[in-house]
């Protein structure tokens, strides 16, 4: 596998190498559907769905990754198999040296686990209550706790939250109440599930600035699924890209844009309507009235482009739009399969494979399918 690049190398789980592993890992799941046809009388009939299909990779102690991919692509199951919750189909998948589904109740203290859309506190206790349980849910020692406990109560900025129940939180401090819920036993893994949705940006600022301390201070790996892709840019040098339980590509955020040859817009304002903005180094999309859209490759820094604007037309205001995650991997995953099919020859079109590091660089072919088992995931959290 490829560690990308400013991937920090370490000591894994139990002694050297990475502290987490993935080795053809598969998930299959056997679902019952209806028979096609019509009336109330189709036979049901069962099927496979391959959630994750031969995923391999590697993250070294102290890495803060983000794992990425469109609805449905198999990321929640990957942190389900990281967790113990679900058990692989096929392949080797070990966390901290420890097998996850064998070793469940061991690995609960090597990692902490955090769901954007769901909270893993009390909804009836008061914030303080709810570390008093998880402390002795997972025995941590006293002056730990209150060592871990008064780290975050400091810089997630807990301390008038902690007399509150629950269920009277906004998002955003429910959000810091179960971060830091996940941090009290020293975990060594973080695994975390859009921490930033539908936060505020005082809140999405704040959650990103403690995650990165957390990460340069105790080394702590993290595993980011977010659909935001600020979070990305902000928090991970590395990210990886599954889509249809394959790995699309492992590297650098620059490397993923030019691999989706994805564009940034920039929004500008001008002080009159005027003709559509030509300017060399991008293209103007759409003109209503002084407001116009120009968009630029996303690894092409917007200041010189900034400054060339205001040089020559009356500016009054601008702001930058962000690709979206979900349009990214669309155009690398048709990039993909464009090149594949011009490889293999017309009509031939397959399925894309994993770019690593930058674009183009090294395709590597998707896992072998193999048989897989099928049992049914509970929900996390
Ligand atoms: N318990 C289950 N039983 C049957 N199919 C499942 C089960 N869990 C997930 N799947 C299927 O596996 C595939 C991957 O789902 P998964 O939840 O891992 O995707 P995801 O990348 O986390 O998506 P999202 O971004 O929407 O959360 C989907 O086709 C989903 O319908």
């Amino acid at each position: 596998m490829a560690v990308a690049e400013g991937g920090t190398a370490g000591a894994g789980g139990a002694g050297g190498g990475p502290l987490i592993v993935l080795e053809g890992v598969e998930k299959v799941f056997s679902v019952r559907r209806r028979a096609r046809g019509r009336g109330p009388l189709r036979r049901r009939v069962r099927e496979e769905v391959r959630a994750v299909d031969g995923l391999s990779f590697e993250v070294a102690r102290g890495e803060m990754v983000g794992y990425i991919g469109p609805n449905g692509a198999g990321k929640s199951t990957t942190v389900k198999m990281l967790t113990g919750i679900l058990t692989p189909s096929g392949g080797r998948l070990r966390v901290a040296g420890l097998d996850p589904s064998r070793e469940r109740t061991r690995l609960a203290r090597r990692i902490g686990v955090v769901f954007g859309q769901r909270t893993t506190l009390w909804w009836d206790l008061p914030l303080r209550d709810s570390y008093a349980l998880v402390r002795r849910m997972y025995r941590v020692e006293p002056a730990r706790f209150r060592r871990n406990l008064e780290r975050c109560v400091e810089l997630l900025d807990l301390g008038p939250l902690l007399p509150v129940p629950v269920r009277q939180l906004s998002l955003g401090q429910r959000m810091r109440g179960d971060i830091a819920a996940a941090l009290l036993h020293d975990p060594d893994v973080l695994y975390l599930d859009e921490p930033t949705i539908g936060l505020d940006v005082v809140s999405k600022a704040r959650v990103r600035g403690f995650l990165r301390d957390l990460n340069a201070e105790r080394g702590t790996t993290v595993l980011l699924t977010t659909h935001d892709l600020t979070d990305i840019e902000q928090l991970c040098r590395r990210v990886m890209v599954i889509d249809h339980g394959r790995l699309m590509y492992d590297g650098g955020l620059a490397g993923l844009h030019a691999a989706g040859e994805s564009e940034r817009t920039l929004v500008v304002d001008l002080e009159r309507e005027l003709p559509p903005i030509a300017v060399e180094g991008a293209r103007t999309v759409r003109v209503a009235g002084p407001r116009q859209w120009l968009a630029f490759p996303a690894s092409a820094s917007a200041a010189p482009l900034v400054a060339r604007i205001a040089e020559d037309y009356p500016l009054a205001d601008l702001s930058l739009r962000e690709p979206d995650i979900e349009d990214v991997i669309a155009r690398m995953y048709a990039a993909g399969r464009e090149a594949t099919a011009a490889a293999a020859g017309p009509g031939t079109a397959r399925r894309g494979s994993a770019a690593r590091g930058t674009a183009g660089q090294g395709d590597a072919p998707p896992g072998e399918p193999a048989p897989g088992g099928a049992d049914r995931g509970g929900g996390v959290g």
